[in-house]
């Protein structure tokens, strides 16, 4: 469904993405890891055509993502929920949801079931929502666009534990209705049963890919390239 090779990323004359490789299949959950500051941002906003890469392959559902812009290759259907979690503040939750709405598949009434919370909040500003809710509507604004692929970049970064388990549950739900998921997080404990593939950046290039079972049993190969 998604593939890149020796994807080069540039910021100015600053180069941060120096050969990242990486494969998903349709219906599969791909964990982008690596230490703070190895390109995984970078490698997202590359796909997005944010931040467009300068050399390398870029492919999604058989089309050339290079030179295309943003807004073409969001409408391919990538779904993006962007560290730092974006929603409109002076929208209500329910707004900010029929904001995004498209296609068929999530809608108001199955995002309300994932997260009842949004439900319980549905005619506040989204400006009053706490962090791991509005964690949870940044979520449920990219499942609004029904996306092929959903993309979240730390999505449960900074939040307390209970809502971390909430967000975690209604990923496994998503991806249980057979949603194709490439996920950013640090959280080897709650990503790796989940993921199907793992992918390592290590200053910009990649430099393991494997299956989940492998790095977790795998402590020195954790200690090398995530470890802390
Ligand atoms: N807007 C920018 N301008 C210049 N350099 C940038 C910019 N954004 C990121 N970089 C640099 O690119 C490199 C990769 O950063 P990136 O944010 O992709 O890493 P990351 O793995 O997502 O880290 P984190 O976990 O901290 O978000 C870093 O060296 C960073 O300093």
């Amino acid at each position: 469904m998604l593939e890149l090779q020796a994807v080069q990323t540039f910021y100015g004359s600053s180069q941060a993405l120096f050969g990242v490789d990486l494969a998903l299949a349709e219906g599969e959950m791909l964990a982008l890891l690596g230490r703070n500051g190895m390109g995984k941002t970078t490698t997202i906003r590359s796909i997005c055509g944010l931040t467009p890469a300068r050399a390398g392959t870029l492919r999604f559902m058989g089309r050339d993502l290079r030179d295309l812009p943003a807004f073409r290759i969001a409408r391919l259907g990538l779904g993006l929920v962007p560290e730092g979690r974006r929603c409109f503040p002076n929208l209500t939750v329910r707004e900010n949801l029929l904001a995004t709405a498209r296609g068929k598949g999530w809608d108001l009434t199955s995002v309300a079931k994932l997260f009842p919370r949004l439900e319980e909040r549905a005619e506040q500003s989204a400006r009053t929502l706490s962090g791991g809710e509005q964690q949870m509507l940044a979520i449920a604004r990219a499942l609004m666009t029904n996306p092929r692929l959903l993309i979240l970049d730390e999505a449960t970064e900074g939040l307390a534990p209970v809502i971390r388990q909430e967000i975690w549950a209604a990923i496994r739900d998503v991806k249980g209705g057979g949603q194709s998921i490439l996920v950013v997080d640090k959280n080897l404990k709650d990503l790796l049963p989940l993921s199907d593939a793992c992918v390592i950046l290590e200053k910009g290039s990649t430099v393991w890919q494997g299956r989940p079972a492998d790095l977790a049993a795998d402590a020195e190969l954790q200690d090398r390239y995530l470890g802390v």
